[in-house]
């Protein structure tokens, strides 16, 4: 699948601008940024719920939006089912066999067993654990390629959380989908995702690959004799201060920096694990305090 210079303008605001990049078959992607940065519209054009103002969404080179049919192999879970809520297990059965041709209703009922879920008369009456569940059940069982998700382990008790999971690495690894998940989620993300994209304002901020980023960045807990000398600070992000313990984060690419940090001669310098966190905070944290 590949996201084509997507933009969308909704009421004369530029909500997303210019977001391009590519999901691999068999990989899960991360899509993450602060509380209003356009994921959810990012997700729905993506699935073709809005049309973007410009660029296109390709799927095998053709477009969502001008061949519909191919909309059968993209499925989206949003964050909440209110607008299925009076429907019965029975009925959205239906309902989204009508939708997906190639709906296994076999594997449904086996995911239904497997997650302990009984059949009901309102899917409103699941409690949210259970409702997340029955989303996942029925978006596996769609058989679509692509499965995107909108914040699917949000306000779910940690036995419900793992469980998601679970099936999420499985049918990634053994039924060749691609799932892309919006989350807040990082330590998540960090367990299963392979690609993480930033979105900061709307726009592609940044993209890693998860393997690749960890070997991009160093982690650093570092004290000087005295102020973090002006050069240093201009050329690391710092994660965080206290006191004169500073936690800064320096890219690798950065040759001159460790020769500079050598000079300062630094009382403390000691690394430590990087954590997609930390990238969020360096990246999209901007001037916030968050120490
Ligand atoms: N239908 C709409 N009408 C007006 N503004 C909208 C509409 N949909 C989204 N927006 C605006 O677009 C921006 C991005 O919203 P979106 O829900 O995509 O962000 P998000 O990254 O998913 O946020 P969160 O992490 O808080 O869920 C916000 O400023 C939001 O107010």
């Amino acid at each position: 699948m590949k996201v084509n210079h997507i933009s969308k303008l909704i009421h004369g605001k530029q909500i997303l601008s210019d977001i391009d990049f590519q999901v691999k078959t068999g990989s899960i992607v991360g899509i993450v940024g602060r509380n209003g940065a356009g994921k959810t519209t990012l997700l729905r054009t993506m699935v073709g719920i809005l049309d973007p103002t410009q660029g296109d969404v390709l799927i095998d080179e053709h477009s969502v939006f001008k061949h519909p049919q191919l909309k059968e192999q993209v499925i989206f879970v949003p964050d909440s089912s209110e607008a299925l809520k009076n429907y019965s297990t029975k009925e959205m059965l239906t309902l989204y066999k009508s939708i997906y041709p190639k709906f296994d209703e076999d594997y449904f009922h086996k995911l239904m067993r497997r997650f302990s879920l009984s059949p009901i008369n309102k899917i409103g009456n699941y409690s949210k654990g259970m409702k997340a569940l029955f989303s996942l059940v029925v978006a596996f069982s769609t058989k679509a390629k692509y499965i995107l998700l909108d914040e699917p382990t949000d306000g779910l008790d940690v036995i419900v959380k793992k469980q998601i999971l679970k099936i999420l690495v499985e049918e990634v690894s053994t039924n060749e989908v691609s799932v892309i998940i919006s989350s807040h989620r990082l330590d998540e993300l960090e367990f299963m995702a392979n690609d993480i994209i930033m979105i900061k304002d709307g726009k592609v901020d940044s993209h890693y690959e998860l393997d690749e980023m960890k070997e991009m960045y160093r982690k650093v807990q570092i004290v000087f004799n005295g102020d973090m000398p002006d050069y240093i600070s201009q050329h690391v992000d710092i994660l965080s201060q206290t006191g004169r313990v500073y936690t800064i984060m320096i890219d690798q690419q950065d040759k001159d920096i460790y020769q500079k940090l050598q000079e300062a001669s630094p009382l403390l310098y000691e690394e430590l694990p990087l954590s997609l966190e930390d990238l969020f905070v360096a990246k999209l944290g901007g001037d916030e305090d968050v120490s």
